[in-house]
């Protein structure tokens, strides 16, 4: 399904409100969650307007299990870690439980990022059932690179033709910092529902090509849902949709 909201602002306010009441419906259902958020402007500012809406704590933010679908490879603390932004947004803010926070590693704690991806996939087969690799995601954020990258899977990057790790690390990523860890297309795949979140001219053409195009031409083509798949989008990002298309 497709939403188109006037501008960044208003999708950024949207899609926390859908965040809250559809993790309050999850939560109704199944007593527990399984988010994975992602970094990025627009994946930032939804955070940030769900840790200020109203209707915040109408989730139960002590069953909620909190991945994340990549990670700039940099020490803890660090400013440009979707880590660190995600609780200066939110995470720092609401009762989480610290053993279901699921960060990916970091740099300077002895582990490379084929390491830190490994002892990931570790952590994510550790909550799955026994026949997976992966939970099953209720949400799985994706923000949109104009490149059509979602998480760090870039075009012509090797990662693209990964079929069994549900993790990897990322090198010579073209958008810094280099090296990365990110969730590969099994992984994404395996949520119930993908949200990809779009704002902004520059993101139109990956936002045609996420729709339209192969998943190894365009990553942002392979952001599919189990059972759903929303584009979360503003008009500017949305001008050059075809008629009739849907994800
Ligand atoms: O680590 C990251 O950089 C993100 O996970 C990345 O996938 C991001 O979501 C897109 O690049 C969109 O970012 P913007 O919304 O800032 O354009």
């Amino acid at each position: 399904m497709i939403l188109v909201h006037d501008n960044a602002e208003i999708l950024a306010q949207a899609v926390a409100a859908r965040l809250i009441t559809r993790l309050v419906d999850v939560q109704a259902a199944r007593g527990s969650a399984h988010l994975v958020l992602t970094g990025g402007t627009l994946g930032i500012a939804a955070l940030a307007a769900v840790a200020a809406s109203p209707a915040r704590d109408a989730v139960d933010w002590r069953a909620l299990d909190l991945w994340w679908g990549d990670e700039r490879f940099l020490p803890a603390g660090d400013p440009d870690r979707n880590e660190t932004q995600a609780r200066e947004a939110l995470l720092d803010q609401v009762g989480l439980t610290p053993s279901r926070v699921h960060p990916m590693g970091r740099a300077g704690a002895g582990q490379t990022a084929e390491e830190a991806a490994d002892a990931y996939a570790a952590e994510l087969a550790k909550a799955a059932s026994p026949e997976d690799l992966v939970p099953s995601f209720d949400i799985l954020l994706l923000g949109l690179g104009p490149d059509t990258h979602v998480a760090s899977l870039f075009p012509g990057h090797p990662a693209l033709h990964e079929e069994e790790r549900p993790v990897v690390a990322v090198h010579d990523s073209p958008k810094p910092p280099p090296t990365r860890i990110s969730l590969t297309f099994p992984a994404i795949q395996a949520a119930r529902e993908v949200w990809l979140v779009a704002a902004g001219a520059e993101k139109a053409d990956a936002v045609h090509l996420a729709l339209t195009a192969g998943h190894l031409q365009a990553p942002a083509a392979g952001a599919r849902g189990r059972e759903r798949t929303l584009f979360l989008l503003d008009r500017a990002a949305a001008t050059r949709i075809p008629p009739g298309t849907s994800p």
